[in-house]
């Protein structure tokens, strides 16, 4: 080539290094500007902020597993005491956080329409067992799919078609722990047996089907896959947070969340039981599938499109598990954990249960169980130390105007994409509006429940147009569940269980290190010591 040739070259990976060197100047320095104005976003708006720390934000520590994501939210929001409203950069992305129940009360109430969606991914979500998830969708189509679960969901439904099967699944839950303990005693991982519970539950009221046995068999295919399309870690997980910082182009990929094995699974379950009820009427019952083959039938005669299909059914049943499973196990594991460190609370539930039980045995009336005031006060001021979903998420789709965060402070206009966030676990561990509030004190929700409910600080279900739709079946499984349980065992505090109880920092979710873990012990004495004050 000759010294002329080498020269050209030359030049060329000069120019090339030029531009590259240019190029990533340009991007450094537009990057560094953005980042500049991003995290001055609450010192431009007079809002009260910790200090973010670079790319992370405010979630350095959470990201560094220092603390709970759950518990650096309560920092944040008790760093200012006057504040109606605080800031904080979740990395990048500013988020306002909402701390007084006035203004909870009137953001949401004036503005809920603007701020009536979780967040915008439908557009990613190709996966058929995650599209019809009314949490997970926006406006209209979150409003189709929110009223087939309020028809399942509806009273009637709730003691006629839910009731009998949980009450099945819980007494299956009875023998297989009297089978499985030793002189009466039986040490268990909660999350694993209560979890096991809630999937047969939710079998049968979802998808229709008596046959899964996960008490019995841990094997038990059903319960498998929906741990697998249910569990998030390694590139599942990275696939959910691409799907949703990058809708477009995760629906342009036609990314799914779970194996085709998977999704044809659950679709073939749904296509079985719908072509059985179909030929065999008196098969049919009202639980999720049931309700929305009624749907279905509607659809069909006054020939609304698009047609109700077994995909469409099958997305319905799943995300009726879905928003359930883990919120309902997770409950189940907090209150008997609660009860187990305290005695008092524990003795004085064994005397209401006991009183039934001598009655109904292990067979309770729907009206019997939803007449234990005690057991329901027990429910709720579990849900107020761990709110389960420990913050209400929401997005503002149009820009509104809200008022000043400090009093002398400017009023503050939220733009549209900006998330709009609720301190529940905060807000219900916050002594201005609870007394004592590490306390557990199940009698707050007797004698001063219209006081709570006046106040507004009281929120594990969220509020407003976009508030859980399971509220009630939560409650029914949980109280059916420890009025068997407690009618029998005492529950202790098991060696295994880490005390007092932290939250592990790893886990998105409220849980905490070291796991559930609880000790029942089979009750030899009918009279309790609970005494009445
Ligand atoms: C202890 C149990 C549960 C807790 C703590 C809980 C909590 C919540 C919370 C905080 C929300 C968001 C509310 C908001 O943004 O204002 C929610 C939404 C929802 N929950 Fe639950 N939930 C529980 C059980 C259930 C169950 C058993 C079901 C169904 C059977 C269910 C179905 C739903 C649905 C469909 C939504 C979305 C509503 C919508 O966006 O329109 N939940 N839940």
């Amino acid at each position: 080539m000759g010294l002329f040739g080498n020269s050209i070259i030359l030049r060329y990976i000069t120019l090339i290094l030029q531009h590259t060197t240019i190029t990533l100047v340009t991007i450094l320095v537009i990057s560094f500007v953005y980042y500049y104005f991003q995290k001055r976003f609450f010192k431009i708006n007079g809002i009260p902020h910790a200090k973010p720390s670079g790319i992370f934000g405010n979630m350095m520590q959470p990201s560094f597993g220092s603390v709970s994501f759950v518990e650096r939210l309560k920092f944040h929001y008790s760093m200012d005491n006057v504040a109606h409203y605080v800031g904080f950069y979740d990395f990048n992305n500013p988020i306002i956080l909402l701390r007084s129940p006035e203004i909870i009360s009137e953001v949401l109430g004036k503005y809920g329409t603007y701020l009536s969606n979780h967040y915008d991914c439908y557009e990613s979500i190709h996966d058929v067992l995650f599209k019809n998830n009314p949490y997970l969708l926006t406006d209209q189509r979150s409003l189709i799919c929110a009223s087939h679960f309020s028809k399942a969901l509806k009273p009637s439904n709730m003691e006629d078609a839910f009731f009998p099967l949980m009450l099945k699944r819980s007494k299956n839950l009875m023998e297989y722990i009297e089978k499985n303990a030793t002189n009466g005693r039986i040490t268990m991982n909660s999350k694993d047996i209560f979890g096991r519970y809630i999937n047969d539950v939710l079998s049968s009221c979802a998808f229709g089907i008596d046959y899964s046995d996960s008490i019995n068999n841990p094997n038990d295919e059903f319960y498998k896959m929906a741990m697998d399309a249910l569990t998030f870690k390694g590139l599942k997980l990275f696939k959910f947070f691409f799907m949703r910082t990058y809708p477009s182009l995760a629906n342009y990929f036609r990314m799914n969340l779970t194996s085709d094995k998977v999704r044809w699974f659950f679709i073939s379950i749904v296509h079985d039981i719908v072509s059985i009820r179909d030929v065999n009427p008196d098969k049919r019952r009202l639980d999720m599938i049931g309700t929305m083959m009624e749907v279905r039938l509607r659809y069909y005669k006054h020939k609304i499109s698009p047609d109700i299909t077994i995909e469409t059914i099958t997305a319905q049943a799943f995300a009726f598990y879905m928003s359930a499973y883990d919120s309902t196990s997770s409950l189940l594991c907090f209150v008997t954990h609660l009860l187990s460190i305290n005695a008092r609370a524990q003795a004085k539930l064994y005397d209401e249960v006991r009183k039934v039980y001598e009655k109904f045995q292990d067979e309770p009336t729907y009206e019997a169980i939803n007449n234990m005031e005690y057991l329901d006060a027990v429910i709720c001021e579990t849900l107020r130390l761990y709110p389960i979903t420990p913050y209400i998420e929401r997005v503002c789709t149009r820009p509104i105007t809200i008022p000043p965060a400090v009093p002398g402070g400017k009023r503050f206009l939220i733009d549209k994409g900006t998330s709009v966030w609720v301190p529940t676990y905060a807000l219900q561990n916050d002594s201005r509006y609870y007394p004592y509030p590490k306390i557990f004190r199940p009698e707050r929700f007797i004698t001063t429940r219209k006081q709570i409910s006046e106040i507004g600080a009281y929120l594990p279900f969220g509020l407003q147009d976009r508030k859980c739709m399971g509220d009630k079946f939560a409650f029914l499984v949980t109280k059916l569940c420890l009025y068997q349980l407690v009618a029998k065992y005492q529950f202790n505090t098991s060696d295994r269980m880490i005390l007092p109880l932290e939250l592990d920092p790893w886990k998105f979710q409220m849980y905490p290190k070291g796991g559930f873990w609880i000790d029942f012990e089979e009750r030899k004495q009918k009279n309790s010591d609970a005494n009445d004050n």
